[in-house]
């Protein structure tokens, strides 16, 4: 069982975590390590490292652990012999799908996809899907293009030359400070941060401005109001400037709230006039919830927050759905076989583990659970920024994800360390912003003791 409060007992990382990194230096870069956690003793919201020092997880893995450490119905999922064969035999899915895979589809991913996206491709990871994504909605932009005619033999001549007509000169347009993953087409998407783009070749594609909100949200509508409007009439703009270029953007690509450039949010205004923008000029609208989904805001998807008119055409997640993988609508639904395709195509063991996820979110209430505690955990961040106003600005959440700003990177660096050795683990993201990715079995005696240890560093700040 989870214990009641952290404790810390060596500095961070302690003697055990210097000398496993050292090891691991020898095979591998390891600067971003932080430290060495051992997995079998953490257990729910705690993570215990390898120094014995167990600190309350409000990271969690880069928000990927949807119930935390060792949960006990994912634990009996391992014990199960009827699921020995889908840890045993990873299956070629694409080709060789196992038993009843659809059915299991039908009562993991498919029964909690987005209103209107009957379609699901799974893969392994953010980036992939997102990369695999970009791939429908490509293969759907010429397939209207052409009419339903057949490829010319100069198109399936000239794409194994990476040149057109073959490889058309199509865009996606995407957003400063967004993230969407590492692998080259996401990465020609992803704006925030340098060392994540340096020294890589990428795609001369649109790349507009998401909104800049101003805090509290009530006192700044009409300012808000008028933001969102710029921001839209850039992205017609640089539309209308990227057909004339000759590569006419075919999907547009956004995060329904912007994570790794800073917990960014935009209003769902902003995304209704975002999907108008798509339909008027026959454009994908891609959301990109790897880091939003699977419950983290009290709704399964932060989107549905937006009322949209119509679905989004491809909804990408990974993370807390254990799985990678992607939504979308017939209408992006590949014609010929084996062209959103790799080798796996995603992992059936990770969809069964799910299963058991998503019956604990069930079970558990864990959506509202969700709701309750951020807001709770929203309160504490208020609170906070009112006694300390110099230190602490645009406090911001929604569920299980939760931000504030600090005056610069090295106060926030600094404060993040301190609330570490105090026993509490968060994250950071943006410039100058401390993020906090909880589990959804976050409760509020967990918030108690992050607000307790939060004001602690700030009052010695
Ligand atoms: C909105 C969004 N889209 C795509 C991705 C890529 O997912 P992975 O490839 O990491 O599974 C992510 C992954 N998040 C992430 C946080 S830090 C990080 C990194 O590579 O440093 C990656 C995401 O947040």
């Amino acid at each position: 069982t989870e214990p009641n409060s952290p404790t810390v007992k060596t500095s961070i990382p302690g003697p055990k975590s210097i000398a496993m990194k050292r090891d691991l230096d020898l095979i591998q870069n390891t600067d971003v390590v932080q430290f060495f956690v051992d997995y079998d003793r953490s257990v729910g919201n705690y993570i215990r490292d390898v120094d014995g020092n167990v600190l309350l997880d409000l990271f969690t893995q880069i928000a990927s652990l949807p119930l935390g450490y060792n949960h006990p119905r994912i634990l009996e999922v391992l014990k199960d012999p009827a699921n020995i064969s889908a840890f045993a035999n990873r299956p070629a899915l694409g080709i060789y799908p196992p038993t009843e895979f659809a059915k299991l589809l039908s009562e993991t991913l498919l029964s909690v996809a987005p209103q209107g996206l009957t379609q699901l491709q799974t893969m392994a990871c953010g980036a992939c899907s997102v990369e695999h994504a970009l791939k429908g909605a490509f293969m759907a932009y010429r397939r209207r293009e052409r009419g339903g005619s057949a490829p010319t033999q100069q198109e399936i001549d000239t794409c194994l030359m990476n040149t057109p007509p073959g490889c058309p000169k199509l865009s996606v347009l995407s957003f400063k400070n967004a993230f969407h993953g590492r692998t080259m087409g996401a990465l020609a998407l992803s704006h925030s941060k340098w060392f994540h783009n340096l020294d890589f070749p990428a795609f001369n594609w649109p790349i507009a401005t998401f909104p800049t909100l101003k805090y509290p949200l009530e006192e700044f509508y009409k300012e808000n109001i008028a933001e969102d409007a710029r921001c839209l009439a850039e992205v017609e703009d640089k539309i209308e400037s990227a057909k004339k270029a000759g590569q006419p953007v075919a999907c547009v690509a956004s995060e329904p709230m912007q994570c790794e450039g800073g917990d960014r949010y935009a209003s769902p205004q902003f995304f209704q006039g975002l999907q108008d923008i798509c339909q008027k000029n026959g454009i994908a609208l891609l959301l990109d919830e790897v880091q939003t989904g699977a419950g983290a805001t009290g709704k399964f998807w932060l989107h549905e927050y937006f009322h949209l008119r119509d679905p989004p055409n491809l909804v990408t997640f990974a993370k807390k759905m254990l799985t990678g993988g992607f939504y979308y609508t017939p209408d992006m639904r590949p014609t010929e076989g084996g062209r959103i395709f790799n080798t796996w195509s995603g992992d059936p063991s990770k969809v069964v583990v799910l299963k058991a996820v998503l019956g604990v979110i069930k079970d558990e209430s864990l959506l509202a659970r969700t709701t309750d505690t951020g807001n709770y955990l929203m309160k504490s961040l208020m609170d906070a920024q009112e006694k300390y106003p110099h230190l602490l600005s645009n406090a911001r959440g929604l569920g299980s994800l939760a931000a504030v700003d600090f005056p610069a990177a090295a106060p926030r660096d600094n404060l993040v360390e301190r609330l570490r050795s105090l026993g509490v683990h968060v994250g950071v993201c943006g410039t100058s912003s401390m993020r906090l990715r909880s589990t959804l079995t976050l409760e509020r005696k967990h918030v108690d003791i992050f607000a307790d240890r939060f004001n602690t560093v700030l009052r010695d700040t």
